[in-house]
């Protein structure tokens, strides 16, 4: 189970922001080669984030390079490959060729500077029309793709719409991502950003709506955003102890053979026992990794 919750975004060439990577409570920080970063700016960004990479702690840390149609994308991926990067964060990915190829050359690198084969993870972007379309063949195309993360900004702009708080206009794309993730057998898919930085009422909105649509975490883009983003993504108080006592009372019933009963008024049987379970594992690993300030009040 992942509890990689929230993604936020750092520029790549801006050096004040990369320096409090290591203090920032986002669960997983991505360094951007990308479109946050300039065009004359593209070598610069790469060779700071090789800086961030020599001197790496405990975060995890993902980058996003450019995408294989540029012509950044190759230095890019032989020369952050061969640090200790957790993954690769792929933009603009729209057919399953685009990971066969990464794969390949991942697997060069990390065999040329002595990393284990498979170490360094890849989430493709789907944020075009046709990587949504094909986003299953992608998500089964390594075994080196964590999960897939939706990118709406460019996935509105590829549509011809633009994007609104209310996100009717995408609600088709984030549930079909979550529907392929699971039958492809990977994690559940990472949301986008929310754009509005002052809007943590929103935001908070908008990641519990995409936590009920199945997502298991969404990009941020300043620190502020992290905190509400882990929060919403942690279980309450109150969903573990009605999870504990779904359990008990369920694991009791089996017992005496009965595998469907009452527990506060809702009807009990494998599958809700089953949920009820991933919910307590999850406030349990949540607890361990962050020494108990998990859960949500
Ligand atoms: C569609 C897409 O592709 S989205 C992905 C690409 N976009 C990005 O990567 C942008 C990421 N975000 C940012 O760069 C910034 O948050 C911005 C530009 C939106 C706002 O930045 P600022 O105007 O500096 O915000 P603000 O003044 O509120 O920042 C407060 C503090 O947080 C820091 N901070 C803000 N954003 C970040 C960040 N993403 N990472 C690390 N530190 C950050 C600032 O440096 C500042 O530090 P200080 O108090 O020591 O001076
Ligand atoms: O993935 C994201 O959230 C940012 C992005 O590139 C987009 O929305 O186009
Ligand atoms: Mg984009």
């Amino acid at each position: 189970m992942s509890l990689w919750r929230s993604w936020m975004f750092v520029p790549g060439n801006q050096e004040k922001k990369l320096m409090k990577i290591e203090q920032t409570e986002a669960d997983v920080v991505i360094c951007d080669l990308e479109d946050a970063v300039p065009i004359q700016e593209k070598e610069l960004a790469r060779m700071m984030v090789k800086r961030v990479l020599e001197k790496k702690g405990i975060k995890k840390i993902f980058v996003r390079i450019n995408d294989i149609s540029t012509p950044y994308f190759m230095d890019d991926i032989q020369e952050i490959a061969s640090y200790n990067v957790d993954g690769i964060i792929l933009p603009k990915t729209g057919k399953k060729e685009h990971i066969h190829l990464v794969d390949h050359l991942l697997g060069t690198i990390e065999a040329k500077h002595g990393r284990k084969r498979g170490s360094t993870l890849v989430v493709p972007l789907i944020e075009s029309a046709a990587g949504l379309h094909y986003a299953f063949d992608i998500a089964r195309a390594s075994y080196r793709i964590h999960c897939l993360a939706f990118g709406s900004v460019d996935y509105t702009l590829d549509i011809h719409t633009g994007g609104t708080k209310e996100g009717n206009e995408i609600l088709f794309a984030r549930s079909w991502l979550v529907n392929v993730s699971r039958a492809a057998g990977i994690e559940s898919p990472i949301d986008g950003v929310y754009v509005d930085i002052q809007d943590k009422e929103g935001l908070k909105k908008e990641t519990e709506f995409v936590k009920q649509l199945g997502f298991q975490g969404k990009m941020t883009l300043h620190p502020n955003q992290n905190g509400v983003v882990n929060a919403v993504f942690a279980p309450t108080e109150k969903e573990i102890e009605e999870a504990q006592r779904i359990v008990r009372a369920f694991e009791e019933a089996v017992q005496q053979g009965n595998g469907a009963i009452q527990v506060d008024g809702k009807m009990v049987d494998y599958p809700v026992a089953i949920r009820a379970r991933k919910t307590i594992e999850q406030a349990e690993a949540l607890k361990s990794s962050e020494g108990g300030s998990s859960v949500r009040i």
